[in-house]
């Protein structure tokens, strides 16, 4: 029976006992029953206390003390807590009728021991039984605290384990969940006891470094974490590797709150993915006015189309054989009100990182579409299309809208994609492609030549043009290499039937030697800047260039 009850009446009498957990009060010292005096009872708890009396009389007084107007017990009510033969008893007093008064006692010990296991657990990750965000933000706030007081410097490590999803995706959640808790043992195994190793998130972890007195301590366990986790596992019998990408923050150089260190990790870990991943950064205060910088731009970006801020400009491309203008590629504009003219090249990355790729690419779908088909037969309009609209399931959907409302015919219609398009989940991607291609949209590679495997990918897609990086254009003045590359490529073009774009085209000079190495089509200031939609069709409709 956990429950025991006195009932106490106006001289200090107990007039009812019940409840074996009496037998905890009295113990082998006595019994508690009916007819016992307070006195009594008391000496009997004494005894029983015995050499914890004092503890046990302090936590009966506190109560009890605090509520004596007088010294009359009918005016005690309330609640304490008291710990007798290692049971911890939870007492109520409770004043009743004709001076009386109850006492409840409840053993509480169980529940509390589940209570402290239960918020013991809240504060673990059930994984890996590393501590969770709730006891780092604990541990981290009395680190802090401690700093105020001596001086002893910390460090915030926030971990990102690169390549993790595809282990997840792939092999699947158990071997995922096996991996992790590989990675937290390794963690654990590099620190010292005094420091925390935190699971955060999925496959984000903390590590909290104490007692740091130079940024060289914490850049030593820094680089021990990225070889670390970056070598080799075995797991259920696969080989797998991930990596690790490191953000440091140190107190109190980097702040002294919990909220800014863990900011600042961050922005430095964000900062370390940039750099290439599996590496480590420091916290630096330009990273903050960057992020504030890029998210300023953020905002601003997403109002811009709702407000009409961007434009398209159409640079015209020419094909060489009969100096004939064959289309215009469209190339987005921003125009903001303060920042004034922004470059693509300074938000279209960001846009693509965040998303916003996809309604703005959308709109310069639809406009292009709008503005092509006002321009004469067979001219055609080339779009940059990203490689994040290509993870959208719509893109397909969205091109086939965009042709049906400007009643441009999908055969003018060509989009331009980067090698970057088809690094990703390139089994979807090629059929996104060819589902393009029975439309009748045209498909070229952009900025060839200038990533890792421009000439695999010409195997894997059919291509119908192939656009020459301009660097290999600007290159023709000064080094011979551009111009057998320049060969090379249309030379690849023609026998693969393929148009070959030679883009930025500034001289006389290059457009010759172009001509000379068997390019089809030229593209490039020589020929027209990118110029506004109205001033395209008076630049389409003008006489046959004579370069
Ligand atoms: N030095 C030099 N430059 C020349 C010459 N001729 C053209 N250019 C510039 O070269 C870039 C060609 O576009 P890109 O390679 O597709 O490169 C584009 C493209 O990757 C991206 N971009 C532009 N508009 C869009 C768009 O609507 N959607 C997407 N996804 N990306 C876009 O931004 C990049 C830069 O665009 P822009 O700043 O307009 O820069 C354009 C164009 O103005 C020349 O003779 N000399």
């Amino acid at each position: 029976m956990r429950h025991g009850l006195l009932l106490i009446d106006e001289r200090g009498r107990v007039v009812l006992a019940s409840g074996r957990i009496l037998n905890i009060l009295g113990g082998r010292e006595g019994v508690i029953s009916q007819g016992s005096s307070l006195r009594e009872v008391l000496r009997i708890v004494r005894r029983c206390a015995g050499g914890a009396w004092g503890q046990v009389r302090a936590q009966m007084w506190s109560h009890v003390r605090a509520r004596l107007p007088r010294p009359h017990a009918e005016h005690i009510s309330g609640t304490f807590e008291m710990t007798l033969q290692q049971h911890l008893l939870e007492v109520h007093l409770q004043p009743v009728t004709g001076g009386r008064w109850a006492v409840a006692f409840e053993d509480v010990t169980a529940r509390r021991a589940a209570e402290a296991e239960a918020e013991a657990m809240a504060r673990r990750d059930p994984l890996t039984g590393l501590p969770n965000r709730l006891l780092l933000r604990e541990r981290l706030q009395e680190a802090l605290g401690r700093l105020r007081r001596s001086r002893e410097g910390c460090a915030v490590l926030l971990i990102d384990l690169d390549r993790f999803k595809p282990v997840n995706d792939t092999l699947g959640h158990p071997m995922g969940d096996a991996l992790l808790k590989k990675v937290a043992d390794r963690l654990r195994s590099t620190v010292r006891p005094t420091d925390t190793v935190a699971r955060i998130g999925g496959d984000e972890f903390v590590i909290l470094q104490t007692g740091v007195r130079e940024a060289s301590d914490t850049q030593a366990l820094a680089r021990r974490l990225v070889d670390l986790v970056g070598r080799t596992y075995m797991v259920d019998g696969h080989l797998l590797t991930i990596g690790a990408s490191v953000g440091v923050a140190l107190a109190p150089g980097d702040g002294s709150e919990a909220d800014t260190l863990l900011k600042n990790a961050d922005l430095a870990l964000y900062r370390a993915k940039l750099d290439g991943r599996a590496t480590y950064r420091f916290f630096e205060p330009e990273m903050d006015a960057r992020m504030q910088a890029r998210r300023r731009l953020e905002l601003d970006m997403r109002q811009a189309l709702a407000r009409r801020e961007f434009q398209l400009h159409y640079q015209p491309q020419l094909q060489l054989e009969g100096n004939r203008l064959v289309g215009c590629e469209a190339l987005i504009r921003w125009q903001h009100p303060v920042r004034g003219t922004v470059s693509p090249l300074d938000f279209i990355p960001l846009a693509e990182e965040i998303g916003l790729i996809v309604p703005i690419g959308e709109w310069v779908m639809r406009q292009a579409c709008r503005d092509a088909v006002t321009w004469p037969a067979p001219l055609s309009v080339a779009v940059n299309v990203s490689p994040a609209q290509f993870k959208s399931e719509r893109l397909v959907e969205m091109v086939m809208s965009a042709l049906a409302a400007s009643g441009l015919p999908a055969t003018r219609l060509e989009v331009e994609i980067t090698e970057g398009v088809l690094l990703q989940e390139s089994e979807r991607t090629l059929q996104t492609l060819h589902r393009l291609r029975e439309l009748g949209v045209r498909v070229s590679m952009d900025d060839f030549g200038t990533g890792y495997s421009s000439l695999s990918y010409l195997r894997s897609f059919p291509f119908d043009k192939i656009k020459i990086d301009r660097s290999f254009v600007s290159d023709l003045s000064s080094n011979r290499d551009g111009e057998a590359i320049i060969r090379a490529i249309a030379g690849l073009g023609k026998s693969l039937g393929m148009t070959t774009v030679a883009e930025g085209v500034e001289t006389a000079d290059q457009l010759e030697r172009i001509r000379a190495e068997g390019c089809t089509d030229v593209q490039g200031y020589l020929i027209s800047r990118p110029i506004s939609a109205a001033e395209v069709l008076k630049f389409l409709t003008a006489a046959p260039r004579n370069q």
